[in-house]
């Protein structure tokens, strides 16, 4: 996938969802490709080749989560966001920022197994088609005394007659025929609204889960495996439309063809070969020693360390290398420097990218730009409804100037603003709109002002509500 994948590639595809930054996106780029080229070498160097991790510097709500999650989504690598500071929290106990891999490897293990799930569905259907026509004509409870083991000793007379053998026999070729009639019938879609009664697996609270942050996860054993065999699942019975019944089916059909083990272990590699991990907020943990708190912060970075320098972590999967993911940290920095960092993780995060706070210009692309567009996603919303709405240009610089001066008076939390200004702007209207019927609404920047200048203005109301 990543063959045809050029950083000038990869830029263009960013460009569609990210507006601006684009030097980070250029740097995201050449490291992306830079570990696609360290798997062309041969064995030997590829090994002395140590992967760069990337800073990400900059104010928040500026696009650093986004750029990461796009860049990984367009390779179709595992990702996961953990924030830095989660680990300085109380009942911290020091082994848990290894939580981060066992994390990305669940969602590389997902997303295998969502790749292996797609791969027998049309097996699956097939299999589960058969069974729902099993179910709406069942075979018949065979009578216990032609089942009897003993039937060969016993008196002739007691034995089956030629008579029922026949019957028995015509009763199977009945049946088969039904099925058949019945095939028909489903392939038509004719009894999607039929009822079947099907067994399903109960749904049992994950033991791991539950004990998850008890310090049980540490351990990095399958507890849910060990405990599911004390416990196992239980079983009911459930009476549903074929149309849902198919679906549960043609799942457990999935789950019966798929191969666990080789899912695991393919999900595994794609997690040490090409998995992401954002470290959000490492700034609040990059703070001199004379500070107060440095002591557990400067821990953190510590036990981050051997994570990014690369390590084997356990996990319920098995063992899991560090060396090759991608680390992606990020922060703000206002408070401290990236030279606050302890020398050794500051090496290892070589690549430093910096965010550019975004103008009334950028609010405004962002606003009806990005191939997900606020503007494009809430004028979809509201045309479910059957109303139509349109933007006036005057309207959406209005509402960009508007949440570029909110963010000056209270929080600058970036981007994120546009999407509370929009909430109130279209509350009413969202409220409304099943009752107004069809029609076609255009937002023009007095209808911008009315909804919104007096709260904007009001720099108490705009702390609370926008
Ligand atoms: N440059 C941008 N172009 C398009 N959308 C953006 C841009 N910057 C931010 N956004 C949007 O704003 C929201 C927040 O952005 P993002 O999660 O990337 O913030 P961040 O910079 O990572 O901040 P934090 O460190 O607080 O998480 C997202 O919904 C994102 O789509």
């Amino acid at each position: 996938m990543l063959t045809n994948l050029t950083p000038k590639a990869i830029v263009e595809k960013l460009n569609e969802y990210i507006i601006g930054q684009q030097s980070a996106k250029k740097s995201v780029a050449v490291a992306l490709r830079n570990r696609y080229r360290r798997m062309q070498l041969t064995e030997d160097l590829k090994n002395e080749v140590v992967p760069k991790n990337i800073l990400m510097i900059g104010p928040t709500g500026v696009g650093k989560t986004e750029v990461a999650r796009r860049l990984a989504k367009l390779v179709g690598a595992p990702f996961i966001k953990v924030e830095a500071t989660k680990y300085t929290e109380v009942g911290y106990v020091g082994r848990d920022v290894e939580s981060m891999v066992r994390d990305l490897v669940e969602t590389s293990i997902r997303m295998v197994k969502e790749d292996a799930m797609k791969e027998v569905q049309a097996k699956a259907e097939t299999l589960a088609n058969k069974r729902l026509v099993e179910l709406l004509v069942p075979s018949k409870k065979k009578n216990n005394t032609s089942k009897n083991p003993f039937d060969i000793f016993m008196n002739p007379n007691q034995q089956q007659s030629s008579n029922e053998q026949a019957n028995d026999s015509e009763e199977k070729e009945n049946i088969r025929e039904q099925r058949k009639q019945m095939k028909k019938l489903l392939d038509l879609g004719e009894l999607e609204d039929r009822e079947v009664t099907i067994e399903v697996e109960e749904q049992t609270p994950n033991m791991f889960d539950m004990l998850q942050g008890s310090g049980m996860e540490q351990m990095g054993m399958n507890m849910q495996d060990a405990l599911g065999s004390l416990f196992p699942k239980k079983k009911k019975k459930r009476t549903l439309f074929v149309k849902e019944a198919r679906k549960v089916l043609r799942e457990q059909e999935a789950n019966k063809l798929i191969d666990m083990d080789q899912v695991t272990q393919q999900a595994i590699e794609k997690a040490e070969q090409t998995g992401i991990i954002f470290i959000d907020e490492i700034d609040k943990v990059a703070v001199k020693q004379e500070q107060s708190a440095a002591v557990s912060r400067e821990g953190v970075q510590r036990d981050i360390l051997p994570i990014v320098e690369g390590s084997s972590i356990v996990t319920k999967y098995g063992s899991v290398r560090t060396d090759y993911m991608l680390f992606i940290a990020a922060g703000a920095f206002h408070m401290s420097k990236p030279s606050d960092l302890i020398p050794e993780l500051q090496g290892r995060f070589p690549i430093r990218v910096e965010f550019e706070k975004l103008t009334i210009a950028d609010f405004k692309r962002i606003l009806k730009e990005p191939s997900n567009a606020l503007l494009t996603q809430y004028k979809a919303l509201l045309e479910t409804e059957g109303i139509t709405i349109s933007f006036t240009d005057e309207a959406i610089h209005r509402l960009a100037e508007i949440a570029y001066e909110v963010n000056q008076e209270t929080d600058n939390i970036g981007a994120r603003r546009l999407h509370t200004i929009l909430e109130k702007l279209l509350e009413e209207l969202s409220f409304e709109a099943s009752d107004i019927g069809v029609g076609n609404i255009e937002i023009t920047e007095h209808y911008v002002n009315e909804k919104l200048k007096t709260i904007a203005t009001n720099k108490d109301l705009s702390q609370f509500i926008l």
